[in-house]
């Protein structure tokens, strides 16, 4: 039973097979292209794939691009499955006011952290980092429940801001300096010790809540920039997203 996940994101579609729906199932094939170009994968990218037996997919983009993917999926007898957050699923239970209305992603990939800390070793308290074109960094206590995240500006949504509100601020990337002393690296370290401090404060509220000190996993396409600036130990998983999309279709599918 092979298994096509898909992580729908703000800038990005992502996709990996897998022949088999489990974490550990062998990869066959993986891609990314951005959500202007999903028209090009039917006939680009998925031409060659083999039909996949099933689809399973966290989306964060709206229903038009929703709806453009799955024509893509038009040439395989499969419907596609998209994951919606819910008050619990594989092990995690959500803290969310309404929990429908956490982003799909943040949940999926919260389900990805907390099968990787089991396999790992005893329960503990997890903080999740997720670095895209948003940033969300959420808290998960030793049992398995989702106590609450935050949500941040992305980098380059935090620098295009500053340059769109001031007069003067169009530089060139900078590098990330403990004290900058020009205007690019006074830009470029702002904007990641933004989130890495945000990580810091959360992972102190979350030891002070638990008493016990976090493990904190840090994923998405910009998350090899961020890494490392923390200061806060933080594992770089490049997988959690599709980690949890496996460990929900084990439990659905398998
Ligand atoms: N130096 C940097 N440090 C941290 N983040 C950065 C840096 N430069 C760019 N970024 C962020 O990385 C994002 C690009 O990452 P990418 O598009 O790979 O993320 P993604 O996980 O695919 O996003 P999404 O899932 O939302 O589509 C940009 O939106 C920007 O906010
Ligand atoms: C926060 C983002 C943009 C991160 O990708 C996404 O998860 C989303 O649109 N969430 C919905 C709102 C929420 O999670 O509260
Ligand atoms: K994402």
């Amino acid at each position: 039973m092979t298994l096509l996940a898909l992580d729908v994101g703000n800038t990005r579609l992502k996709w990996a097979l897998y022949d088999a729906p489990r974490v550990g199932g062998r990869l066959l094939a993986h891609g990314a292209q951005f959500l202007e170009n999903i028209e090009k994968l039917a006939e680009g990218d998925w031409s060659g794939l083999p039909a996949p037996t099933r689809v399973l997919g966290c989306i964060v983009a709206g229903d038009a691009v929703k709806r453009r993917v799955e024509e893509q999926l038009e040439q395989w007898d499969v419907t596609p499955q998209w994951v919606v957050s819910s008050a619990a699923e594989a092990g995690l239970s959500n803290g969310y006011d309404h929990p429908a209305r956490l982003g799909s992603d943040r949940w999926v990939a919260m389900i990805g952290a907390r099968q990787r800390l089991l396999q790992q070793g005893p329960a503990r308290p997890c903080v999740v980092v997720m670095v895209g074109t948003a940033v969300t960094v959420e808290a998960i206590d030793s049992a398995g429940r989702f106590l609450g995240g935050i949500i941040l500006p992305g980098h380059g949504i935090m620098l295009r801001a500053l340059e769109s509100g001031t007069a003067g601020l169009h530089v060139p990337t900078g590098e990330v300096r403990d004290f900058p002393t020009n205007t690019s690296d006074a830009l470029t370290s702002g904007g990641t010790f933004a989130i890495a401090g945000a990580v810091q404060r959360m992972w102190d509220n979350l030891r002070s809540h638990c008493g016990e000190d976090p493990i904190c996993y840090m994923t998405g396409g910009a998350g090899w920039k961020m890494a490392p600036s923390m200061s806060t130990p933080c594992e770089l998983v490049d997988s959690l997203i599709f980690d949890g999309l496996l460990e929900i279709a084990h439990k659905r599918f398998d």
